[in-house]
């Protein structure tokens, strides 16, 4: 998979040289190219905004500067072989990432992030590249970053951590929160590991049993407990997917 981002912030992205992302890189399952938006002014200030038409608080990211940026990124990444690209604009008003868009993007051969700063880039720019590849205007959350490049980092490991070979056999996504299978949609329950006491606190008895099918159901009901507790709005997406008889006893026991 290739990544490009555009950013007035190229330093933002340095993260994106160590753990699992570095790793990726390493090892050739990940080509990122960070670009300097202001390498595309020609202004004795590097002027990449103005204030908005319409009048308003803020500034607003100009479209000269975006157009030479990408036009440069996608002339690259098409004389290095990649195809397929795909931008991806992080933004307060975006869709929701979620798991499931994490997985629909780590399909894809080339990711094209836009994060910008100021009150976001003016809209034509996006319509521009729209007209040349699908463009994802992406929410991280319901809160308001002062850019995008944090968005950048969050929406690439999870995109990352679920390309084929790069979480090792040690770490797996099979049973991730929102993962498809029997925990889908479930938020994980606790995980322990050696020492069997620490502090005088000991660990569930089941989880020592060696009773895989006990150990299954205790970990699907802690489970639904942190579900209810912290998601409730999830227990009727995973009601969807059918509930067997222990799933409605342990919701009952939770008042559900
Ligand atoms: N999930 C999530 C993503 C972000 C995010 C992503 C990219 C940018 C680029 C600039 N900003 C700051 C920003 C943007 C828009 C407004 C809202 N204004 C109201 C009137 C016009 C716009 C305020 C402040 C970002 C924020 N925040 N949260």
């Amino acid at each position: 998979m290739r990544l490009d981002v555009v950013t007035i912030f190229p330093e933002y992205l340095e993260p994106l040289n160590v753990s699992l992302v570095g790793k990726a890189r390493a090892r050739g399952q990940l080509d990122v190219h960070v670009h300097d938006l202001r390498e595309w002014t020609y202004d004795r200030h590097n002027t990449v905004d103005d204030t908005p038409y319409g009048g308003g608080p803020g500034m607003v990211m100009k479209t000269e500067p975006w157009g030479e940026a990408l036009d440069s990124a996608l002339a690259d990444g098409y004389e290095a072989g990649a195809h397929g690209p795909v931008m991806v604009v992080p933004t307060p008003s975006g869709r929701p990432f979620t798991q499931e868009l994490a997985v629909e993007l780590s399909e894809r051969p080339w990711l094209i992030f836009t994060p910008a700063r100021y009150e976001g880039i003016d809209r034509r720019v996006m319509d521009e590249y729209a007209t040349r590849m699908p463009v994802y205007e992406v929410s991280i959350g319901d809160y308001v970053l002062a850019g995008g490049e944090a968005a950048v980092l969050v929406v690439t490991e999870a995109v990352a951590r679920l390309l084929p070979g790069v979480l090792g056999n040690a770490e797996s996504h099979r049973d991730d929160s929102f993962a498809p299978g029997e925990m889908a949609n479930l938020l994980e329950g606790p995980v322990y590991t050696k020492p069997p006491v620490w502090r005088g606190r000991d660990i569930p008895e089941v989880l020592l049993s060696g009773h895989h099918g006990k150990i299954a159901r205790w970990r699907r009901d802690e489970a639904f407990r942190r579900t209810a507790q912290n998601r409730p709005d999830l227990i009727e997406r995973c009601e969807a997917a059918g509930f067997d008889k222990k799933d409605r006893e342990i919701l009952s026991v939770l008042g559900w």
